[in-house]
């Protein structure tokens, strides 16, 4: 289970924003982060990932405490098992497919693995490709292949899908609900999109003025 209690005053062009969240979140869950262009909502990932301090406040994972600012607590990103994709493509361009998957291996982790990722994203043919090759879509499929192969537990997604043409969308988001399936993943989906946050979460936090204004179906919440 993820627990968070986190405070952090955000400044940004619209003014401050003093971000005081608290959830919980159960293993297995996909919950979409909903709210105005920003609420906080990447603030709220970064936090979770280790790349954002907050003011004060406390994040355990499991049995582990990753912030406490009240203990002097705060452990580091590497540290974290968390896979991230972001929406700005972020494969490096100048190795191939496999080696972007391969570079992202733990020192001494088999290599098996990416071969099993690689046939996860349908892209076993195209290993040898650069991303200058791939469509948009498939550089967000080995983007996500890449941020599984540390076989992370939790998998945090920053509207990667904002860039993609809608046939492209509707395909990444099936494999982003195949892997939190397959690889028993508790999923957080930043996303603008209601119907992407319908189709694919079971939850919804809407981040509005600092707070999370909702928290349930998503269906209850855009319905009205
Ligand atoms: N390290 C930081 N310290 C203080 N404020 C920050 C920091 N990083 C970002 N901000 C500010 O926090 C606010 C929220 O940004 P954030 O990217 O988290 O929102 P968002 O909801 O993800 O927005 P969008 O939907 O447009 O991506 C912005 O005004 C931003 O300038």
């Amino acid at each position: 289970m993820i627990e968070l209690s986190l405070k952090k005053s955000l400044s940004g062009a619209e003014g401050k924003i003093a971000l005081a969240i608290s959830c919980q979140i159960q293993p297995g869950e996909l919950v979409g982060l909903y709210g105005p262009s920003g609420a906080g909502k990447s603030s709220v990932l970064r936090m979770i990932a280790g790349l954002m301090r907050p003011d004060e406040g406390e994040l355990r994972v499991g049995e582990e405490t990753w912030i406490s600012t009240e203990k002097k607590l705060f452990l580091r990103p590497e540290k974290r098992n968390i896979g991230m994709i972001f929406q700005e493509y972020s494969i490096f361009p100048n190795m191939t497919v496999y080696e972007n998957l391969v570079f992202a291996l733990d020192k001494g982790q088999d290599k098996g693995f990416v071969d099993e990722l690689l046939v996860s994203i349908g892209m076993e043919k195209m290993a040898g490709q650069f991303p200058m090759k791939l469509s948009g879509g498939q550089k967000q499929r080995v983007a996500l292949a890449r941020a599984m192969v540390r076989k992370p537990k939790i998998l945090l997604l920053d509207e990667p899908l904002s860039a993609l043409d809608m046939e492209m969308r509707r395909s990444l988001q099936e494999y982003i609900v195949k892997f939190h399936h397959e690889y028993g993943l508790t999923t957080l989906l930043v996303s603008h999109d209601a119907s992407e946050i319908t189709r694919m979460a079971q939850r919804v936090l809407v981040l509005e003025n600092g707070q999370f204004s909702f928290d349930g179906k998503p269906e209850a919440f855009f319905k009205t």
